[in-house]
């Protein structure tokens, strides 16, 4: 019988004991539920307890009535059992113990907020998404391993979190193992470590993890620890042959890994290797407003401030939704009418100048562009519509908003008075040139390596 079932066996007579209201909650939460149930042979159980409180409580007898006839019940035949403290369990069967530990030190737990329905898809992840989804969906693996990389923030830990509340949730009778890779070196270390004195943990560990049919680790870069790649080279190429799926993530592109064995690297490249990028305008603004919902009663945020939001911290969601939590908090202490930009910068004020280039300013923008272009200053500012100084105009309306996170109005002046409107289609337009036209598309690179 498989550790895994002595624990749900267990688990389902604690809850049917529990369901009998013959311990307080207080006695049953705090004492009778530290138990376990290890191994049942020739008829009998064997409970192990971790204090003697625990051992004078359950061992009553009127309690180990109670406890043999549900066990008897779960089990399906009738049992006795045997209450034995921890320590001496160890002595009497360290094969079970070194399995219980290592059990309770691979499980995978899902924060039940990160799902395929909380995530906002956009241009810059939706294969991503898309890959993330059809692995647990389709019957075949097509991809094996899949690989997300991308820059903090950006949403790999939550879809490797979606795979596993979709399987939990879909297919609960699939097997998936979780770990952030610094957390499975520990545990591959802490087994390397008790090895010597309870058999081979290691191998135990081993069979464990290979033992799944999704196995995801995220952030594999953290995987430096050399031994503990080996064993992971082992697991990795045991759970390719018998089709498990894995799903890796990376702050980097495979090739960039130095700390990892190039074996392994060139393994995760026979895969799918999929870059989520930061997200563009339109995702950005769709996260906020999915992370508002709930507060549109208590709050009034202006469209400005999504917008403004959506600009300034893109880069990182975690920055994006900590500045609306900043400011929903703010809101809730100082109680504006509306949440508006001058709200907003007022208290974004730390944030927006951490993580604004001190050195640049809109004129130096204006400035770096013109010369790019080898047009003055009153040329852009007037009213000509040359396809060059449009182009001038879009390049400096495009660049000052998203490397400041200017007004429109500031942008504006900056461009001889022009109005909010003007400036907000043009950023719109420059938003667009820089998906479809290269040659602007390089030229902005160009001109903003030369502001850097
Ligand atoms: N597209 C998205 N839709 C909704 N929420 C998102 C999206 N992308 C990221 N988030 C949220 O942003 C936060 C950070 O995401 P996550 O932890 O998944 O980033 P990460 O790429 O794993 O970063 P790191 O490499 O630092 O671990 C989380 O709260 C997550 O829910």
């Amino acid at each position: 019988m498989a550790v895994n079932s002595y624990d749900q066996i267990w688990q389902e007579t604690l809850d049917a004991v529990h369901a009998r209201h013959f311990f307080s909650e207080d006695t049953f939460n705090d004492w009778v539920r530290k138990t376990t149930l290890f191994k049942i042979e020739n008829n009998e159980a064997y409970v192990a307890y971790r204090s003697m409180i625990t051992k004078n409580i359950i061992a009553q007898p009127e309690a180990h009535t109670l406890f043999e006839s549900t066990l008897s019940k779960v089990w399906g035949d009738a049992v006795s059992i045997r209450f034995i403290d921890y320590h001496d369990m160890e002595k009497l069967m360290p094969e079970e113990i070194v399995k219980q530990r290592t059990s309770e030190m691979i499980q995978s737990h899902f924060d039940p907020h990160y799902t395929f329905e909380s995530f906002v898809e956009g241009k810059s992840n939706q294969e991503a998404y898309a890959a993330c989804m059809s692995c647990c969906t389709q019957a075949r693996h097509l991809y094996n391993p899949i690989m997300l990389y991308g820059n903090s923030g950006l949403g790999k830990t939550h879809l490797l979190h979606a795979i596993g509340n979709y399987l939990q949730k879909e297919k609960p009778e699939v097997k998936v193992f979780y770990a952030y890779s610094g957390d499975l070196v520990s545990i591959l270390l802490d087994a390397m470590k008790t090895k010597s004195v309870h058999g081979n943990t290691v191998e135990m560990v081993q069979s464990q993890l290979i033992d799944n049919d999704y196995f995801l680790i995220d952030d594999i870069q953290n995987l430096t620890q050399s031994s503990s790649q080996e064993v992971f080279f082992k697991v990795y190429n045991a759970l390719i042959a018998k089709n498990a799926q894995i799903v890796i993530t990376s702050d980097m592109h495979p090739n960039q890994l130095s700390g990892l064995q190039s074996r392994l690297v060139s393994r995760f490249a026979q895969g799918l290797i999929v870059n989520i990028q930061k997200p563009e305008f339109d995702t950005a603004r769709a996260i906020l407003q999915m992370k508002l919902k709930g507060y549109e009663e208590s709050h009034d945020v202006t469209d400005e401030v999504i917008d403004f939001l959506a600009h300034k911290f893109s880069d990182d969601v975690r920055k994006l939704e900590g500045s609306l939590n900043k400011l929903i908090f703010s809101a809730t202490i100082e109680n504006p009418d509306v949440i508006d930009i001058d709200f907003a910068r007022k208290i974004l004020d730390d944030e927006i100048i951490q993580s604004k280039p001190d050195h640049l300013s809109p004129n130096k923008i204006k400035k770096e562009v013109s010369k790019f272009y080898g047009l003055s200053y009153a040329a852009i500012e007037g009213k000509s519509r040359l396809r060059k100084l449009v182009t001038a105009r879009h390049m400096i309306v495009y660049l000052t908003r998203e490397i400041l996170g200017s007004s429109w109005t500031a942008i504006g002046q900056e461009l001889g008075n022009r109005d909010h409107s003007t400036i907000k289609s043009s950023y719109e337009r420059g938003r667009r040139l820089m998906e479809t036209d290269e040659a602007f598309r390089m030229a902005c690179e160009k001109i903003r390596s030369q502001l850097e």
